[in-house]
């Protein structure tokens, strides 16, 4: 497959070196000072792109992506509050998205464990429930896109809760969400249920990078060919 990335970071590299050891062929890797090269790219010389930005560069890409008829996985977080803008302009152009806050296999079991979790848990009020997602200093977004499919999951399990705060929450109707920076830390989230008696939590921890660019190799590897918005739920039997 001819992929074309959008953000040669430390995620855009390591899906290369991915990439490349799966017999793929690596049209252009675009960074910030050549990001206007997006433009120039046809759908004749790119099966799909990949884009791991920043979070203001997510959307200008991904509505190039739909204008050029380039399938587009999206791993960049930080931008959801523009959804609604991109949906539409998906149905508009017939445009193709995959996006996942998280491509890892493993956060996604955790996300349909953490469901299941809060379903049962919400049944049991002593408990009190809170999100804590730790990252490396370098990141921009807060709380992170892992952290917010988390806080949705437990949201839809809790029709108490109205919302969530990106702090400790004393107010039983707001989720918790605590974010750290720390160091080099790849990414680590934790499900946390306390009561006046015990604790119990549901943890992940990734170790590297590989698992998040495996699994958008995946997703890229999967989409050419469909047209619409899809997700991580699209693609694994979960
Ligand atoms: N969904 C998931 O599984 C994961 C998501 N992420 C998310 O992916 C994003 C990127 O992460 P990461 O690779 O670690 O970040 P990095 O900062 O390491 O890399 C970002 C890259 O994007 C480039 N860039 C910035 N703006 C543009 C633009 N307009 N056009 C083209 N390139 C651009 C930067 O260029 P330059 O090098 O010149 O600065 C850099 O190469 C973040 O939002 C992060 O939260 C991260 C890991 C997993
Ligand atoms: O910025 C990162 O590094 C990561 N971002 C994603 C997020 O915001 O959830 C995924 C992963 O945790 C790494």
């Amino acid at each position: 497959m001819r992929i074309l990335l959008i953000g040669y970071g430390k995620m855009g590299q390591t899906i290369e070196r991915l990439a490349v050891a799966k017999g793929h062929e690596i049209v252009g890797a675009l960074t910030v000072h050549d990001a206007d090269k997006l433009a120039s790219y046809t759908a004749d010389q790119v099966d799909v792109a990949i884009e791991f930005t920043s979070p203001d560069a997510a959307v200008g890409n991904i509505l190039t992506c739909f204008e050029k008829k380039i399938p587009v996985v999206v791993g960049t977080t930080g931008w959801l509050e523009h959804l609604g803008q991109v949906k539409g302009k998906c149905q508009e152009l017939q445009g193709t998205l995959f996006y996942a806050s998280n491509f890892s296999v493993g956060v996604n079991l955790f996300f349909h464990f953490n469901e299941y979790i809060a379903n049962k848990m919400r049944q049991y009020p002593e408990y009190a429930v809170e999100v804590k997602e730790i990252h490396h200093v370098h990141k921009l977004d807060k709380p992170s896109g892992t952290a917010l499919t988390i806080a949705d999951g437990i949201l839809k399990n809790y029709p108490e809760k109205q919302g969530w705060i990106n702090d400790t929450s004393s107010e039983p109707d707001l989720l918790g969400i605590v974010s750290e920076r720390e160091g080099e830390v790849v990414g680590t989230h934790i499900v946390k249920y306390t009561s006046e008696n015990d604790t119990f939590e549901l943890h992940h921890v990734a170790h590297t990078r590989e698992g998040f660019a495996s699994g958008a190799l995946l997703a890229a590897e999967w989409l050419p060919g469909r047209q619409g918005i899809y997700g991580m739920t699209d693609l694994l039997q979960l």
